[in-house]
């Protein structure tokens, strides 16, 4: 399990994101039926579930990018839910998110991608934006050339890294990742999770991650939620998850993907040659 640094100053039973009662529907198609989920600060808690459970609609509804049939989402003492657009555009701006694909503008070049939100959120002249988002790219690895590149002159992994770039660019405390392997190979995932956790403790962050690779839980995560039946399932460490009684869970934690990840996990943690 990663070393957990909780923020200074703040307990750890204190949730820093409060999903209470949500309730999510497309027409008849009801997604999510009185959802509740807390996100503690300083862990890294994992989303899994089925394709089509509702983890994507679940970020998207606490990130304001969806807007719930019902329920509320609390961010420390304040109720997003019944906040003006303009007055949660502000609390928003305490989140960084990474979208599956990166999202990055293709017409525009990493620095440029970067600078975006801190021209229009941090009030930064394009100077001072472009110095503090070479910083920012340079923190998730990249290297200082890559700087002035477009995304399509990039591989996977460095896409993956800039648009990490720009989910950190306004120092957020939430970081809230969309599949952020998905779609990397093996050596590159392993990479991006090992930066997952750098970031983590490095920054303090608090990370929700929509996930289906069993590496990643095993690698990154303190808790894991599991979506099921509209609601959350259960939503606890990796261990205990892995014994719950469920049909879903069963499979997918003991099936042969997840016996692979968890010997691998366990060479790792023993320090077993391969
Ligand atoms: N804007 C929308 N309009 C109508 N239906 C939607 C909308 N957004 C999501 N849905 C539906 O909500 C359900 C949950 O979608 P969501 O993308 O959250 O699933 P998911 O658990 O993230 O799936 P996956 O693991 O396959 O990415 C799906 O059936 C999807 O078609």
């Amino acid at each position: 399990m990663p070393e957990m640094k909780p923020q200074k100053g703040r307990s750890l039973s204190t949730p820093v994101i409060q999903v209470r009662g949500l309730c999510n529907r497309f027409g008849d198609h009801v997604v999510h039926d009185n959802l509740d989920l807390d996100l503690y600060p300083g862990e890294i808690l994992g989303v899994v579930g089925g394709s089509g459970t509702g983890k994507s609609v679940l970020l998207r509804s606490i990130v304001g990018l969806n807007t719930p049939s019902n329920g509320h989402i609390q961010l420390f003492d304040v109720d997003l839910t019944e906040l003006s657009g303009a007055e949660r555009s502000l609390y928003e701006q305490r989140f960084g998110v990474l979208f599956q694909g990166g999202a990055l503008f293709t017409s525009l070049n990493l620095v440029q991608n970067v600078s975006l939100p801190l021209v229009e959120h941090a009030g930064l002249t394009r100077t001072e934006a472009e110095e503090l988002a070479r910083m920012k790219l340079a923190l998730t690895g990249l290297p200082a050339d890559a700087a002035l590149k477009y995304p399509a002159e990039l591989s996977g992994g460095m896409v993956k890294r800039a648009a990490l770039a720009r989910a950190l660019a306004l120092d957020p405390e939430v970081l809230f990742l969309d599949e952020p392997t998905a779609g990397l190979d093996p050596i590159g995932a392993a990479a991006f999770d090992e930066l997952i956790v750098t970031m983590r403790n490095a920054l303090g962050l608090t990370v929700f991650l929509v996930t289906h690779d069993l590496d990643t839980l095993y690698t990154t995560c303190d808790r894991v939620a599991v979506l099921s039946r509209k609601k959350v399932l259960v939503a606890d460490t990796l261990e205990n998850v892995a014994r719950t009684d469920d049909k879903w869970i069963q499979e997918y934690f003991h099936g042969p993907r997840g016996r692979a990840a968890i010997d691998a996990h366990n060479r790792l943690t023993r320090q077993e040659p391969v």
